[in-house]
């Protein structure tokens, strides 16, 4: 079952200044995590209430390259939802019908669990992350 909200995911041109913004505002801001096999660097913002992920690519080929061609001052990219059991998740979406992105089965995610991401076209033009809590 679809629990919280993990993260709202922001992809950035400029990772250190968009970092900066917020630690400028006071938030508590890691320092740079490289997932090269997501394809990109990220930052997390630790909020009261969820987290803040900033995105810049990482290497050739990055899934969000595109989007921030498309988006050159960058752009809110995804959310992610906690999921209690990610093979439900998985299960759910497909009963749906809604397409699970990449060979469609979990990867790890940047806080070391099970990701899925949903395919945007089928959720209402969002592209929806699920991270096993
Ligand atoms: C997992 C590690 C970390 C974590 O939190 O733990 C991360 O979150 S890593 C985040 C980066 N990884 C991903 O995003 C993986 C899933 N994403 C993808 O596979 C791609 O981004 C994909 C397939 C969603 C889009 O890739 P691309 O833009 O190259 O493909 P298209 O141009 O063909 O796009 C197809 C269609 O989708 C629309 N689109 C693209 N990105 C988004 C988005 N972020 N939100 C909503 N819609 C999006 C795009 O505009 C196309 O629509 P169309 O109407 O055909 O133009
Ligand atoms: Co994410």
């Amino acid at each position: 079952m679809i629990t919280r909200l993990n993260h709202v995911a922001i992809a950035v041109p400029d990772l250190a200044e968009a970092a900066a913004c917020y630690e400028a505002l006071g938030a508590k801001v890691s320092e740079p995590q490289n997932l090269p096999e997501h394809g990109v660097t990220v930052v997390f913002i630790t909020l009261d209430n969820t987290k803040i992920e900033l995105l810049h690519p990482l290497g050739d080929g990055s899934p969000i390259t595109g989007f921030l061609d498309k988006n050159p001052s960058g752009g809110i990219h995804h959310l992610c939802f906690e999921v209690e059991d990610i093979a439900d998740a998985l299960a759910r979406l497909g009963e749906c019908g809604i397409r699970v992105l990449g060979d469609g089965k979990p990867k790890t995610g940047a806080h070391g669990k099970p990701v899925l991401f949903a395919h945007p076209k089928d959720f209402q033009g969002a592209l929806i992350e699920f991270e096993q809590e």
